[in-house]
């Protein structure tokens, strides 16, 4: 098992709180992940968790059992940091079966749990290997595998991956989500990273200055964001946002994603149009990002699939989507049907 729940937690560094009541329920076996910009609470929440940090107040339950008070040692967590964290003295074998020699596990038993999980990670090659003889993404392998090798009830991972170069990344993160497929074990992630989180989460909570914004499925915070704090934070490119006023709707604002943003260089092409300079182009290979500055709108983004030849300090027509179009209220809460 490994079922979490949080209720009203909090936590102040002196008299600032940096969480400010956060209620979750994570089932066991989900794969969760935390997102927000810097500094809104994720790590420390991770670590209150784990019990690198005291809660301030409310309850951290696993299985319903309250662990507020519970050593780190004894709560059956398992933590995957940035850094790694390995003992550069001892091998890959030994860093990965630390643990289990000292919690007093018989030599045979460390050996198998060990091998398995090397198995797992295509380690058996750098078993007798010191961390300065390996590269990152090996290093952070071992530091995943030191985690499996104490099947622990939960799994937290701050920012695994994000000393690896991009390529690594992408190799690394399907592998965590091969090893999460395969273990069936709950696992609770944080990342700044759009794409990770959209990739591995069964459930994204999305978190600012200490609260929780909204939590959901992926596609499901993709397509429905309750505001435009979340709207604008999943997605990537970023969502566009639009004075409605000016635009004759009777919403104050409106949210249109990139892709639902035609362009024409030809004024009168396409209907609702928003006159703008284009300011710079990314032509990312796939998919060229066209910034286009408009005077009511600020700097909006169109994504167009393939390549295309849009110059800079031209002027084109921007049409948003109306079927696509999200609306909010001047306080910034969505508006449905
Ligand atoms: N030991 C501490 N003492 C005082 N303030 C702290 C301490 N640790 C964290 N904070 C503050 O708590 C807030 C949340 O920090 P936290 O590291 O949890 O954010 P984060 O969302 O993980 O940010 P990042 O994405 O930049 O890592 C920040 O404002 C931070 O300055």
């Amino acid at each position: 098992m490994g079922a979490l729940t949080l209720s009203n937690v909090t936590k102040s560094f002196g008299a600032t709180e940096v969480i400010a009541g956060v209620d979750l329920n994570v089932e066991h076996g989900e794969f969760c992940v935390f997102v927000g910009p810097s500094g809104c609470g994720k790590s420390t929440l991770l670590r209150m968790i784990a019990g690198l940090e005291d809660v301030s107040s409310g309850e951290v339950a696993i299985d319903g059992a309250r662990i507020n008070e519970l050593a780190p040692a004894k709560r059956e967590i398992a933590m995957v940091f940035q850094s790694y964290a390995l003992y550069p003295h001892l091998t890959v074998r030994d860093n990965m079966g630390l643990a289990l020699k000292q919690a007093g596990t018989p030599r045979a038993e460390i050996a198998a749990a060990t091998g398995k999980a090397a198995q797992m990670l295509g380690l058996e090659p750098l078993m007798a290997r010191r961390p300065a003889e390996l590269s990152g993404g090996q290093r952070q392998r071992v530091a995943i595998g030191r985690a499996i090798v104490r099947r622990p009830k939960l799994f937290l991972f701050d920012e695994p991956l994000s000393n690896l170069d991009a390529a690594l990344r992408v190799a690394t993160r399907i592998e965590i989500a091969r090893l999460h497929r395969e273990l069936g074990a709950t696992m609770i992630y944080v990342t700044h990273d759009q794409v990770e989180a959209m990739t591995l989460a069964d459930k994204i909570v999305v978190l600012r200055a200490g609260r929780v914004e909204q939590v959901g499925r992926p596609m499901d915070l993709y397509n429905d964001p309750g505001n435009t704090f979340v709207a604008g934070f999943i997605g990537s490119p970023q969502m566009n946002f639009l004075k409605a006023g000016s635009l004759g709707l009777r919403s104050d604002l409106m949210g249109i994603r990139p892709e639902h943003l035609a362009i024409s260089a030809e004024a009168g092409q396409i209907g609702g149009q928003i006159e703008g300079r284009i300011s710079h182009v990314e032509k990312l290979g796939g998919e060229t990002l066209v910034y286009v500055l408009t005077e009511d709108h600020g700097l909006l983004t169109v994504r167009l699939f393939g390549e295309h030849d849009y110059a800079v300090d031209a002027t084109v027509w921007l049409s948003p989507d109306p079927a696509r179009a999200f609306h909010f209220d001047a306080d910034g809460l969505r508006l449905r049907g």
